[in-house]
């Protein structure tokens, strides 16, 4: 491997539940959810630069390409957090789609932070670099080990668990992008029904398929589906056409549907197409990465 260059996979989640505990002094939402990392990755690419300057390009998606992209914010942190003098090319292959409720933007700063502690030789543990990461967003610890995770306080504080078992994952995006901030922003905290995340995590811990789709359940549907019906309308789609869990990833609009069984994932992929122009069948990712250096290297 050239070591002026490196590629990272950068993985998107979903949440198989996502609870809002209450509203913070700080303007956030205390949150306790459980967030799993699928098959459905953006690349990012990574060059050294020996002169002091960030460059930013991708392909595919609608991304922001200067200041804005969290990638570009993940390199930047690092530069004024450890005066770093030398630059980086990041480049992004983007598959993940943008503004879906899949941490597409939070994935690809986790990887740049990751790769970047190599390339610029920062020496950083994996939990040195997960601190940072929550600097640039609330997902971004959680996408710097991937994996199952329970996600407490603002999303930052990571607990890892077992990996439920394998599965297939299809996702589906109708073409509207949703805005996390005003999703948490009409959420009424005071009146809303709890999903059981401890039934969640006795369910994956004890790899009970069933059991997790049945414990589904995340309480930002209850501002997004109202504010967007297509999203309700494709969650009783993938109901019908024979899905085993459905729901709606994070802030949305993604919803994902859980599946044993190839043919039926299928076949319901199939009868989605007609309806929503984004559906992706990916698997379960699950398991976290164990070792940080060898989980950063292409291999
Ligand atoms: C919906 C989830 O994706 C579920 O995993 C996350 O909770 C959101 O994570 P994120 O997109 O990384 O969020 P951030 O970029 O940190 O915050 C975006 C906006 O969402 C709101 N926000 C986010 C996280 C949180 N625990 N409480 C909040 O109220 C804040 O208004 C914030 O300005
Ligand atoms: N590298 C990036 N990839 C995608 N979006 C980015 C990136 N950098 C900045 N953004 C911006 O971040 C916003 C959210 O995009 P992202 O795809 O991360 O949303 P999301 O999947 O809803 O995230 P989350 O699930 O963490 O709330 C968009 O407005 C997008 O323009």
């Amino acid at each position: 491997m050239n070591d002026k260059k490196i590629s990272i996979k950068a993985p998107a989640k979903i949440n198989l539940s996502l609870d809002v505990l209450g509203k913070r002094e700080d303007g956030y939402h205390e949150v306790k959810m459980i967030m799993t990392t699928v098959d459905l990755a953006d690349r990012v690419e990574l060059t050294l630069l020996e002169e002091n300057k960030i460059t930013i390009e991708s392909t595919g998606g609608f991304v922001p390409l200067d200041q804005r992209n969290l990638a570009y914010q993940a390199a930047m942190l690092l530069k004024e957090t450890f005066g770093v003098k030398k630059g980086v090319g990041i480049h992004i292959s983007k598959n993940i789609p943008v503004a879906a409720g899949l941490a597409g933007g939070s994935s690809d700063a986790a990887a740049t932070l990751k790769g970047l502690n190599e390339l610029w030789d920062l020496g950083l543990t994996i939990d040195e670099v997960a601190v940072l990461g929550a600097k640039i967003g609330s997902d971004v610890s959680f996408c710097v080990y991937g994996g199952t995770a329970i996600a407490t306080g603002r999303g930052e504080h990571i607990q890892h668990i077992k990996p439920p078992p394998p599965c297939w994952v299809l996702l589906a995006k109708p073409p509207i992008g949703v805005s996390t901030a005003e999703v948490y922003r009409k959420l009424n905290v005071q009146n809303i029904e709890h999903p059981d995340i401890d039934a969640m995590v006795q369910a994956i811990e004890g790899y009970d398929y069933e059991a997790i789709c049945r414990e589904l359940g995340n309480v930002l549907e209850t501002v997004t589906l109202p504010l967007y019906p297509e999203v309700k309308q494709i969650k009783d789609q993938m109901h019908r056409l024979g899905a085993d869990g459905v729901l709606m990833s994070g802030s949305g609009p993604t919803v994902f549907g859980l599946f044993q069984h190839e043919s039926r994932v299928n076949r319901v992929y199939n009868g989605l197409r007609g309806f929503c122009t984004e559906v992706y069948a990916v698997r379960l990712l699950g398991e976290g990465q164990e070792d940080f250096k060898d989980s950063i290297r292409e291999k």
